[in-house]
């Protein structure tokens, strides 16, 4: 019902619009060619802006690296990464990322680690001093998005690891990003806590509509968030299986309850099975 068969590639809808982020026949390898890590290998993947792509796979696959080639962290050996349209040459300002990890600066306050990418990434560095108070105001709204209350003069260390994560994700939308990469944001969050995330994060995309790639080992979450959920082999990582979720099994909670949502993580975990057991 939800399946597809492995894609190479989502070709451009004729007539419509070419995905925000293509990445086509590309192979990465860490280290020196020769003996290098071949981490990935006749990857593809495409996704259309404004939507909410979820990559799984085994552990080492390849997915971070996945997001670091789609943000300009990383150039490919060979292949093509193409982002809003442009080749990706270095890295992109459009982007947000949060990571398993917040990574929140210790001797900044809650408002502060929000605002910080506006202060050190352009076009916003030039005029943040005189912007501040907007920003500032924004960063508020955000907060209440999230359902955090009173953190704004709350240091990180002062906070439950549930409320860096939401000061996190403040933080990788404050510049409004087109694109937000999140790299198992919700990994090490306590379930009740990750559930409550979830509603959270769905909130703001159905809100600003950004394209928006997760990675995640937790194929709930996956069917749970994203409207195309992509398997990745083992390394080298290439996409071997993607699913499109249907809207009702991501409408609301119950829908988690469903068979029809049990089948889709059923599916989802056979593929990720094979792909453990057969390397390509
Ligand atoms: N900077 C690096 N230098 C050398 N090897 C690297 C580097 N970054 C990643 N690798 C290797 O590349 C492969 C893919 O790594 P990557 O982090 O993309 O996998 P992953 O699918 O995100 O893994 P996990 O699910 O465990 O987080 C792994 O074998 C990893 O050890």
């Amino acid at each position: 019902m939800i399946n597809t068969p492995p894609p190479p590639r989502e070709e451009p809808v004729p007539g419509g619009q070419r995905p925000f982020v293509e990445l086509t026949n590309v192979s990465l390898t860490y280290g020196d060619f020769g003996e290098g890590l071949l981490a990935l290998q006749d990857f593809h993947l495409s996704v259309q802006q404004g939507e909410f792509t979820a990559l799984v796979g085994p552990s080492g696959c390849g997915k971070s690296t996945t997001l670091k080639l789609i943000s300009g962290l990383r150039q490919p050996d060979s292949g093509g990464v193409i982002v809003a349209g442009k080749e990706v040459s270095k890295p992109l300002k459009i982007v947000g990322m949060a990571f398993q990890n917040p990574t929140l600066l210790p001797w900044r306050t809650s408002l502060d680690n929000v605002l910080l990418p506006l202060e050190i990434v352009e076009p916003h560095r030039r005029s943040f001093r005189k912007e501040r108070a907007r920003h500032a105001e924004r960063a508020m709204a955000l907060f209440e998005k999230v359902g955090l209350k009173d953190v704004a003069d709350r240091f990180p260390w002062q906070l439950s690891g549930g409320m860096q994560q939401r000061v996190s994700l403040c933080r990788s939308l404050i510049h409004e990003p087109d694109l937000l990469l999140l790299d198992e944001p919700f990994g090490a969050l306590d379930a009740f806590t990750r559930e409550d995330l979830w509603d959270t994060m769905k909130a703001l995309w159905e809100e600003q509509r950004f394209t928006a790639v997760l990675i995640t080992h937790d194929l709930t979450e996956s069917v749970y968030m994203a409207e195309s959920v992509h398997v990745l082999s083992a390394r080298p990582g290439r996409i071997v299986h993607s699913q499109r979720i249907p809207p009702e099994l991501r409408r609301d909670r119950d829908a988690r309850f469903s068979p029809a949502f049990a089948d889709a993580v059923y599916q989802l975990r056979q593929h990720v099975g094979h792909a453990q057991e057969d390397p390509v």
